[in-house]
């Protein structure tokens, strides 16, 4: 497991600012060496003021968008279209904006589709399809995510995965079924930490004062099942972007040199 790095912003809106342009070069240094990129979007306020923020900035343009495969690290299971649901929220704050090629947009299913009230075989059907898009160097589970991004709660869960429940302790499968989420809807798809530890990059995004706790609590040795947040990290880097509000109480020791 490879040490979390922190760069820490003044201000939630800097932290939006600053990550959609960390994202957009991640995405075309991918694609300039190997022809496309692979991201995992978050939902919640952090992830949407992430791709608010990108939509916003000119250099979004230097991003091939057409050859961009956009999967979710969960979603709420809620009918297509639902306001609630994180997809809607992204294409709303950006997706509807791009180029994007639709068979490179991986939604997750939705509670009116195919599978109905069954969220466990929406999140098999998930977990099949990053299987169809896996290669060989994959151990045929999941592609290797170029970033995978989440945003972290106020309790420390990251994507549908809450502290002490089912999901969260999931070593086998890439995609799980949730019940009684304790942030709602309680109903959610989710991938599970070894679907995160797949990506190359993993980044955890924590802004305002309601994370402060969540932060210092994942920072500081927490285990995964009491502090899911301390068991997503990447294969090549883990990376807490955060505002000061939400690092106003790391220990000094892990506070990075100043970064605004
Ligand atoms: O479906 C969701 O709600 C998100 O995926 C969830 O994991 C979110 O990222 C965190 O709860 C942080 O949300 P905020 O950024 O709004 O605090």
């Amino acid at each position: 497991m490879n040490t979390p790095q922190l760069v820490v912003h003044r201000d939630k809106e800097l932290m939006a600012q600053a990550a959609a342009a960390r994202l957009i070069t991640k995405v075309v240094d991918a694609q300039a060496s190997r022809g496309y990129a692979s991201v995992v979007l978050t939902g919640g306020r952090n992830g949407n003021g992430l791709l608010a923020a990108l939509a916003g900035q000119p250099a979004r343009d230097a991003v091939d968008w057409s050859r961009l495969d956009l999967w979710w690290g969960d979603e709420r299971y809620l009918p297509e279209g639902d306001p609630e649901r994180n997809d809607t929220q992204a294409r709303e704050a950006l997706l509807d904006a791009v180029p994007l090629d639709p068979k490179r947009v991986h939604a997750m299913p939705a509670s009116d589709g195919p599978y109905g009230a069954d969220v466990e075989a929406a999140a098999d059907a998930y977990a099949e399809e990053l299987a169809r898009a896996a290669g060989p160097e994959n151990h045929g589970s999941v592609p290797t995510f170029d970033v995978l991004m989440l945003g972290v709660g106020p309790d420390t869960h990251v994507a549908s995965l809450f502290p002490e429940l089912p999901a969260v302790r999931e070593t086998q499968r890439t995609v799980v079924g949730v019940h009684g989420a304790p942030k709602p809807p309680p109903t959610r798809v989710s991938l599970t930490l070894p679907a995160i530890r797949a990506a190359r990059e993993v980044w955890l995004l924590a802004a305002g004062e309601d994370k402060a706790e969540a932060a210092a609590i994942a920072l500081s040795g927490a285990g995964e099942i009491q502090a899911p947040a301390a068991g997503a990290y990447g294969r090549a880097r883990t990376l807490w972007l955060l505002d000061a509000a939400a690092a106003s109480q790391l220990p000094r020791s892990l506070y990075p040199p100043a970064t605004s």
